[in-house]
């Protein structure tokens, strides 16, 4: 990250009321983000006044359902851990902070997200969203336009004018993006877009699922979006061992509403997973920068062996620079095509160190057949309309040796037939694939 240091207010994050009114005028000097993901604002600056009676370094699990009160009427900050439980309040300001909000909400999975967010949208209203979107994403808007009357317009998000034509379809609610989207990681211009919108359709709100990047490499709240939000299940915790989602908003109004249906809906996140994902969220940079620079090279690699390969942080790819403008970073995840359903199958079967899943984020390597897997959920005749190619392979880079990946790679290219289907095996190897191909034979 390169911004420089500036002094902000400090979080209100507390264990007790009174505390944090203590706090709450308090300014201290904001670090630069991979500093401040570690950084939990678990004592007040001064390090005298103690948020948490003990100062525990770990922000502590409060494992319970219920608080009790001083008398009928005397309750404390907290009654009932589906309102508010301290250890998650801590994650929500945290990821606040991270985000760059004046507030976050974290929920029991990233479709949840979604879905308390959904709720702002009523009957008769329309949704501008992407053609290329994650499939859970396409179920939910498909069931919410037959079954509450929310009919979402799906275009081409890489094109704001594509956006633009639609905005005069309806009474237009909520534009939805993904950048980069999944599968086929395409960059919206989230600035652009975010301004037209405000401008043409002052009701609409913007609303960007950040997953792919994380805060760590794009913050879309400072892009012009009002909300964004997370499948936590993802890099912000990083290991494929809970289930989160996390939504971020500027306007302190907008939040009001979102915290009434957390509430009544019920999917506040249990106090357990929210101390998993604050855990996660401190080595996110550390992660992110590791996988980041492996994905790079695998991405080079498949390129240089002639598969067309999805992945913004090549220069082949059509939105490099605006990625580059909006980001910090291309991310972990990429795609690419074989050419023939069967080769990919045979690809993605051959592999021994990319486990055969869905999701991404995670630390180990993935690899997956979105049509057959992640989005398998959106009928063939709509993948097939969305020109969403059936043998695609999306890869999710770990942290494991890069060298190792690319062997394991290297050998399922071969014994798969892809790539004697792609190139001549004359073209240049990287010096780790001499082993890779001794183990084949
Ligand atoms: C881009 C994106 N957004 C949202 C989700 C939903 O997240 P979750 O699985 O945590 O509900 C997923 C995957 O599941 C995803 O890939
Ligand atoms: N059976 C699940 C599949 C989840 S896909 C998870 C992830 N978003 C990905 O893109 O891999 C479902 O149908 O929801």
């Amino acid at each position: 990250m390169t911004t420089s240091p500036v002094l902000v207010a400090a979080s209100t994050a507390s264990f007790t009321t009174d505390v944090a009114s203590e706090v709450s005028s308090v300014s201290r000097r904001r670090y630069r983000l991979a500093t401040e993901l570690v950084f939990v604002d678990n004592y007040d600056e001064s390090g005298s006044g103690v948020k948490d009676p003990y100062r525990a370094a770990s922000v502590p699990i409060y494992q319970t359902a219920t608080f009790k009160q001083v008398s009928v009427t005397q309750g404390g900050e907290y009654d009932y851990s589906r309102s508010g439980n301290p250890t998650r309040t801590h994650l929500e300001n945290h990821m606040a902070k991270i985000m760059g909000g004046s507030r976050a909400f974290a929920v029991t999975s990233g479709m949840s997200a979604l879905d308390v967010i959904m709720r702002l949208v009523k009957a008769g209203d329309h949704v501008i969203a992407g053609d290329d979107l994650y499939g859970g994403t396409n179920r939910l808007l498909g069931f919410l336009k037959k079954h509450a009357d929310i009919h979402t317009h799906h275009v081409d998000t890489t094109d704001p004018t594509a956006i633009e034509a639609k905005l005069s379809a309806g009474p237009i609610r909520m534009v939805l993006l993904e950048t980069p989207t999944n599968p086929m990681i395409r960059i919206a211009d989230v600035q652009r877009i975010a301004a037209m919108v405000h401008e043409r359709c002052p009701n609409a709100l913007v609303v960007v699922d950040n997953t792919m990047m994380s805060p760590y490499l794009q913050r879309t709240l400072s892009l012009g979006a009002d909300i964004e939000y997370h499948s936590g299940t993802k890099y912000l915790s990083g290991h494929h061992d809970l289930m989160a989602g996390v939504i971020g908003v500027r306007d302190v109004a907008l939040a009001e509403q979102l915290a009434f249906v957390v509430n009544a809906a019920g999917c506040g996140l249990g106090p357990f997973d929210s101390w998993l994902l604050l855990r996660g969220v401190k080595t996110l940079a550390v992660r992110m920068d590791r996988q980041q620079r492996s994905a790079e090279r695998v991405a080079e690699f498949l390129e240089s062996r002639g598969f067309r390969v999805y992945y913004p942080g090549l220069a082949s790819h059509p939105q490099y620079e605006l990625h580059r403008r909006l980001s910090d970073g291309a991310g972990a995840v990429l795609s690419f095509e074989t050419g023939d359903i069967g080769i990919s199958e045979r690809l993605v079967e051959s592999t021994r160190l990319w486990g055969i899943s869905v999701s991404f984020g995670c630390v180990n390597s993935l690899i997956s057949m979105p049509c057959r897997m992640s989005h398998a959920s959106i009928p063939a005749e709509v993948r097939q309309a969305r020109n969403l190619p059936e043998d695609l392979i999306r890869l999710c880079v770990g942290i494991e040796d890069c060298d190792d990946l690319l062997e394991d790679l290297d050998r399922a290219l071969r014994v798969s037939g892809a790539l004697a289907s792609r190139v001549d095996d004359t073209s240049p190897k990287p010096a780790s694939s001499v082993a890779a191909v001794a183990e084949t034979s």
